[in-house]
């Protein structure tokens, strides 16, 4: 009997490693309700029942159920259809993924029909609360004796930070941004602004919630209600507890501030950050990268973020204070920030990109930045190496497992790997060398990568 051979012809292993990569990326856009429509490659339609060599099986299947909405079209005439249906179910609250598999054949059929209706069409779906809603709701907020306030990705997706604000301060209370968020829905300068809450069970536009490690408590304290607001259903009825209303967050957020009455108790400010020591010792602490860059960052700078063990301290420290300021991986799954910064960069010319990413997720996607010097999309990647996986480290001890294997990613070069990707890179260890560093990469207006030691690298 003949070995089986291990060796994938490469087609297939591109294949599986592309689908791998895509589920990541997929996973990070449905929990963030991205309005996105793939359109997937498949194989010749006459090439299909065969099976042959990149054909995509039962194609319609492979995304689900990270999608809202996936087909392959029977026949080519009905592409046009298939993708103008999947651009309005993308878009329609609550926003999501959706997926074509068009076969590759199809793009050279001339199609007839009366596609040119589907030019003109719209969908228009609103989700406003009704007047009754809204008074009860706001009876229950004016009768509670405290009310904290928790914002969700989806204010900022919505564009309802200022709405966010106004209610906030009509009702004069504290805010939290909402476990793991993948955006920033209220300026982190806020008076207002108390921190991200912690991701144990122990809300406005966010899941109720987002938890991560299982740490047991109660779901709500004594005499708690929560009134949660998201556009997605499903959000709605998976929480856990609570009265849930899917509604457009801009729209329940601006009527209620004109029916709520402000709480008396002052607002406490949040414990004062004491800024960091200058750094010392060969490294740069990240506390102090996150000081350095409230100073030298070009004002409605955008921040990517991929350094998990440094998150907290990103949002007890940077300054992120207008819509889209700030954007996370929202299924965690790493290689997101690399690649983000570039999209939101083109998306985005008049402020500037920072990519902040630790030196093991920088591995994921590190291809970004062949896309970044091919394109010249000036993205300031800076790179926090502590040589190890510190996320992973802290959930080792959360889970009480020592001595784990395969914790250190020690001796890797990026300055020579983006420069060979065509990204001009430096490495620092203190702060005077960011300094100059960052500040001429501002200036260059081209792709630049910063390697931060933020550690005593084990040598
Ligand atoms: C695709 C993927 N693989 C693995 C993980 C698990 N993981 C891993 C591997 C982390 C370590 C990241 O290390 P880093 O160097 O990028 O950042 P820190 O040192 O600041 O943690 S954090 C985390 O959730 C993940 N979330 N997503
Ligand atoms: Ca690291």
């Amino acid at each position: 009997m003949k070995a089986r051979s291990l060796e994938l012809p490469m087609g297939m292993l591109k294949q599986r490693d592309k689908r791998r990569n895509a589920m990541g990326a997929l996973s990070n856009a449905w929990n963030s309700h991205t309005p996105l429509v793939i359109t997937a490659g498949q194989q010749t339609r006459t090439m299909m029942g065969v099976e042959a060599l990149l054909t995509n099986i039962e194609a319609a299947q492979l995304p689900k159920p990270l999608v809202k909405w996936s087909h392959e079209p029977a026949i080519a005439n009905e592409v046009p259809h298939a993708i103008s249906r999947a651009i309005h179910i993308a878009g329609a609250e609550a926003a999501g993924p959706v997926y074509v598999s068009i076969p590759y054949n199809d793009w050279d059929i001339e199609v007839d029909g009366e596609n040119e209706h589907l030019l003109k069409k719209n969908v228009t779906s609103s989700q406003c609360l009704s007047e009754q809603d809204l008074l009860f709701i706001s009876h229950k907020i004016n009768s509670a004796q405290k009310v904290a306030l928790v914002l969700g990705t989806d204010v900022d997706r919505q564009f309802a930070n200022l709405s966010a604000i106004r209610f906030a301060e009509a009702l004069n209370v504290p805010v939290w941004v909402a476990p793991s968020s993948p955006r920033c829905p209220f300026p982190t300068t806020h008076a207002y602004f108390q921190g991200i809450l912690p991701a144990s069970i122990a809300v406005f536009g966010a899941p109720v919630f987002r938890y991560h490690q299982y740490e047991p408590g109660q779901y709500l304290s004594e005499h708690t209600e929560l009134i949660a607001f998201t556009c997605d259903i499903q959000e709605a009825a998976r929480a856990a507890m609570g009265l849930c209303y899917v509604s457009d967050l801009g729209d329940s957020l601006t009527r209620l501030s004109q029916k709520v009455h402000a709480k008396t108790d002052t607002v406490v400010h949040r414990h004062t950050i004491e800024l960091s020591q200058p750094s010392e010792n060969g490294y740069i602490k990240p506390e102090r990268l996150f000081d350095m860059l409230n100073i030298l960052a070009p004002d409605g700078t955008i921040y990517t973020n991929e350094s998990t063990s440094t998150t907290n301290a990103l949002w007890d420290r940077l300054s992120l204070t207008e819509q889209g300021s700030y954007y996370f991986a929202a299924a965690g799954g790493l290689g997101f920030a690399m690649p983000a910064a570039i999209g939101v960069q083109l998306a985005h010319k008049t402020r500037r990109v920072v990519a902040l990413i630790g030196d093991g997720s920088a591995n994921y996607s590190i291809t970004a930045l062949w896309t970044a010097a091919q394109y010249k999309i000036p993205v300031i990647f800076i790179i926090l190496k502590n040589g190890t996986y510190g996320a992973l480290r802290w959930f080792a001890g959360v889970l009480n497992a020592e001595h784990v294997p395969g914790m250190d990613v020690p001796d890797i070069d990026f300055t020579h790997i983006a420069k060979g990707y065509g990204v001009d890179a430096c490495s620092v260890t203190n702060d005077s060398d960011f300094i100059s560093a960052f500040n001429k990469a501002v200036d260059s207006e081209q792709p630049t990568l910063i390697e931060v030691v933020t550690a005593e690298l084990k040598l």
